[in-house]
């Protein structure tokens, strides 16, 4: 079971563009997309049919009640794009990082 976090009662800081690149470097596969406020990170995760995506849907929808983090999912058949940001800082924080991690965590290592 996940630990439950609560970021809202945390300092969350928006990371600067070194720390940025540095905690890119930490979870493989994932990118940026935009910028300024609207700067996130993202991973497109693809699978064999609806089913499988759908799991994966709930499970990361999982992981973002548990953590109180959400991140903008865009669903088709076989595929999932997983965007994360931080809208309370109008940018990215650790937050972003370490649900990217739990939700790759999901997946058997190099599966994606
Ligand atoms: C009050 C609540 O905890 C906050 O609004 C949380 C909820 N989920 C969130 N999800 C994302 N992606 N960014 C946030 O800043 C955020 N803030």
């Amino acid at each position: 079971m996940l630990k439950k976090r609560d970021w809202a009662r945390q300092a969350r800081r928006a990371l600067n563009p070194t720390q940025v690149v540095t905690k890119l470097a930490t979870v493989p596969g994932w990118a940026l997309s935009g910028d300024g406020e609207d700067v996130a990170i993202e991973k497109t995760f693809t699978f064999a049919n609806y089913y499988e995506t759908i799991s994966f849907v709930n499970a990361v929808a999982f992981i973002a009640n548990a953590q109180d983090h959400h991140p903008k999912l865009t669903v088709q058949y076989g595929s999932c794009v997983v965007r994360f940001n931080t809208h309370d800082v109008k940018g990215l924080s650790d937050t972003d990082f370490e649900c990217a991690a739990q939700v790759d965590a999901l997946l058997p290592e190099g599966s994606v």
